[in-house]
């Protein structure tokens, strides 16, 4: 993957407004509104502090590989780069203009498990498309994600009809994943956090049909309770432990609240042991 001198390429040459094109043109054109739009709202300030902080850190823990490291958590062109086709909502138009721009599925075999159903593309030079807006009753098309959020759902090997656990499912990312590759017969989606869980919901209701929703359970509790109820009720279970969040508060506007998030993120290591431990005890 390219990094941050590949945005200059990125920018389209003017075009005439109102022209008929074909359709080729028009996907082309319709793929370079999209770009346009989304690195608009790309533009964030590194917050100096964080930075400071994961250059002594990384180097350290890291070595050489922080630099390739840095540019990635610097540049969010990289962050969500890859689509994730919803097959419940599949558009012609949406796959035409991938194509268009260079975009290539992201897993080609042979992988022990890859579903035809989960269509996943990306590109060589990263860019970011804009995210789809919530509307009651519309499904949307895609889902942007990093590619690499993929692997745990195809390590998982769902099958259908099997009875899945996801732990830590806010937003839904890997929910949704899920969902592309099979249809378990009972899926449970958990989010301990309640401004998470309302965001997990409402990217189930942008993702999946209403019949399919019905068969989703999803649960508020703290993922160390689960534990102590029935791990066995499940055949599979996704444990998506909370994580550093580096990212966003590299970029965070709030000098204060950057500072005491790099401190309570040394208590991560443990809840994350704590999550994981119920399951392999149980
Ligand atoms: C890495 S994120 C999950 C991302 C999600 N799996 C996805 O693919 O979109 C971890 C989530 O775990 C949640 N979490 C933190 N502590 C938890 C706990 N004790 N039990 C359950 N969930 C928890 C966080 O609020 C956060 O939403």
């Amino acid at each position: 993957m390219r990094l941050p001198c590949a945005a200059a390429r990125l920018l389209p040459p003017p075009r005439r407004a109102g022209a008929a094109l074909p359709p080729r043109r028009a996907a082309a054109r319709a793929a370079e509104q999209l770009e346009n739009k989304t690195k608009g709202k790309l533009q964030k300030q590194i917050c100096q502090v964080v930075l400071d902080h994961f250059e002594k850190q990384y180097t350290k823990e890291l070595g050489d590989t922080w630099t390739s490291v840095r540019d990635v958590l610097t540049y969010p062109l990289c962050w969500q780069y890859a689509v994730l086709l919803n097959k419940f909502s599949q558009s012609a138009e949406l796959e035409d203009t991938l194509r268009v721009k260079g975009y290539h599925p992201a897993f080609q075999g042979p992988l022990p498990y890859l579903p035809a159903s989960l269509a996943c593309y990306i590109r060589r030079t990263p860019e970011r498309l804009p995210a789809q807006k919530h509307q009651a009753g519309k499904l949307k098309e895609y889902y942007l994600l990093n590619a690499a959020s993929l692997l745990p759902v195809l390590a998982l090997e769902v099958k259908d009809g099997e009875d899945v656990l996801d732990l830590c499912a806010a937003p839904g990312g890997k929910s949704v994943a899920i969902l592309q590759c099979a249809y378990p017969g009972q899926f449970h989606c958990n989010e301990y956090d309640d401004l998470r869980s309302r965001w997990l919901k409402q990217t189930i209701e942008s993702f999946i049909p209403d019949p399919l929703i019905n068969l989703i359970m999803v649960s508020k509790l703290d993922g160390r309770q689960i534990g102590d109820l029935k791990p066995e009720l499940y055949d599979k279970v996704l444990v998506d432990a909370p994580c550093s969040n580096d990212r966003s508060w590299l970029f965070s506007s709030d000098i204060q609240q950057a500072t005491l998030r790099l401190i309570q993120r040394k208590e991560l290591s443990s809840l994350q042991f704590q999550l994981l431990s119920f399951f392999f005890e149980g």
